[in-house]
């Protein structure tokens, strides 16, 4: 038993031992679509929803580099502002808040708490006061498998920050993307969409609660959505994608609970088999800036290529039901 679990942890380390050197040598396939044109998203403002941490500060990183004026819609000031400061150093090599002559453009917080429809309402209000377009938004914030908590309006924490509160920001911009058009919107989901089903009877899970279904559930929604969302945009130049970004090493597993002592061993084999949020990210951006998607909507991609989906995430009467019952509950139909 102990010889069985010590050839185990001998395994694990050598196979993240072979890929951490696979990495320095360049023999994993990593495929970066960045594009090369310093300048080509200039003029363009991009939205993107938590922004200052893992997949959606590496987006932000890089649509910064090409030109855009980068908006954060981040739930903690300090957090985001910080996280700010950190990008225009990396960039800029200063903390300035303008644009400079290189072509990188600009970077602007703004507070939004998705767990919470008055703060939704609010940065919508003010940002459709402040800006004059906005070409894309990228609908990133997320939270994972957390224990059973509730938003400020009492929908189901996951559900509530995943789609509801990112489908009630989608639905108050959509006058603003529309003419900004042609303009894009990008959906973070998740491949664990899989195990999840949209329970029409009990989205608030208060019947019971399991942490992976409801997260799950949340990722289906946000393919549901995105298909339904495409229809009922067709003829806008508006176009809507959703994509999975593989495993990435971000603060989503904040709630996983993992020993003191196995730490060690779960960053190694995290820095070893995980994407870093750079590679992670190479989807979002692809979607948000690439001309070889122009017009493209209502696809699922994973490393910036079209996948398939399973049924259950093409059904269109669930995507209509679940956008009616979404519609109620964020009050935007009564
Ligand atoms: N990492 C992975 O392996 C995978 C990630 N994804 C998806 O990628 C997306 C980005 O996650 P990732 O970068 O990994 O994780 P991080 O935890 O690093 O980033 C998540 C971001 O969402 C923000 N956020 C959480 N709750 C709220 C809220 N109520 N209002 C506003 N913002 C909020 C966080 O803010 P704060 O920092 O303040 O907590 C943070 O900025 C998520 O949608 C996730 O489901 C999908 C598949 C795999
Ligand atoms: C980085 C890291 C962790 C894992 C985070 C994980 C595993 C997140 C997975 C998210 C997925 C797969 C989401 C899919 O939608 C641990 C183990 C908590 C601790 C070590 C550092």
């Amino acid at each position: 038993m102990a010889l069985a679990a010590a050839a185990a942890v001998l395994a694990a380390l050598g196979g993240a031992l072979w890929l951490a050197a696979s990495r320095f040598v360049g023999l994993r396939a990593q495929r970066l679509h960045g594009s090369r044109d310093p300048s080509h998203m200039h003029g363009k403002t991009v939205l993107i929803t938590g922004a200052n941490s893992g997949l959606g500060r590496a987006t932000a990183a890089e649509l910064l580099r090409l030109g855009a004026r980068v908006i954060m819609g981040c739930r903690d000031r300090a957090r985001a502002e910080e996280a700010a400061r950190q990008l225009r150093r990396e960039l800029l090599g200063t903390g300035a808040a303008e644009p400079d002559a290189r072509g990188v453009g600009e970077l602007v917080v703004r507070e939004l708490d998705l767990a919470s429809l008055r703060s939704v309402r609010a940065f919508c209000h003010e940002l459709l006061q402040e800006e004059p377009r906005l070409d894309v938004l990228i609908n990133n914030a997320g939270i994972f498998q957390c224990p059973y908590m509730k938003t400020e309006d009492g929908f189901e924490m996951q559900f509530g920050v995943n789609h509801l509160g990112h489908f009630l920001l989608t639905n108050l911009l959509l006058g603003l993307l529309k003419s900004s058009a042609p303009s894009r919107i990008v959906v973070v989901s998740s491949k664990l969409y899989k195990y999840g089903d949209i329970n029409f009877d009990d989205l608030n899970s208060e019947q019971s609660y399991n942490k992976s279904f409801c997260y799950s559930r949340s990722k289906l929604a946000n393919i549901l959505f995105t298909r339904e969302l495409a229809h009922r945009l067709e003829g806008t130049n508006v176009t809507v994608n959703v994509l999975h970004p593989g495993i990435v090493r971000t603060n989503l597993g904040r709630y996983i609970h993992i020993p003191l002592l196995a730490k060690p061993l779960f960053n190694l084999v995290s820095w070893a088999f995980f994407k870093t949020p750079l590679e992670g990210a190479q989807t979002s951006i692809y979607l948000a800036s690439s001309p070889e998607v122009e017009g493209v909507s209502g696809k699922y991609f994973g490393d910036c290529k079209e996948e398939e989906l399973l049924p259950k995430a093409m059904d269109e009467s669930v995507a209509r039901k679940l956008w009616d019952i979404s519609e109620v509950m964020v009050g935007i139909l009564k």
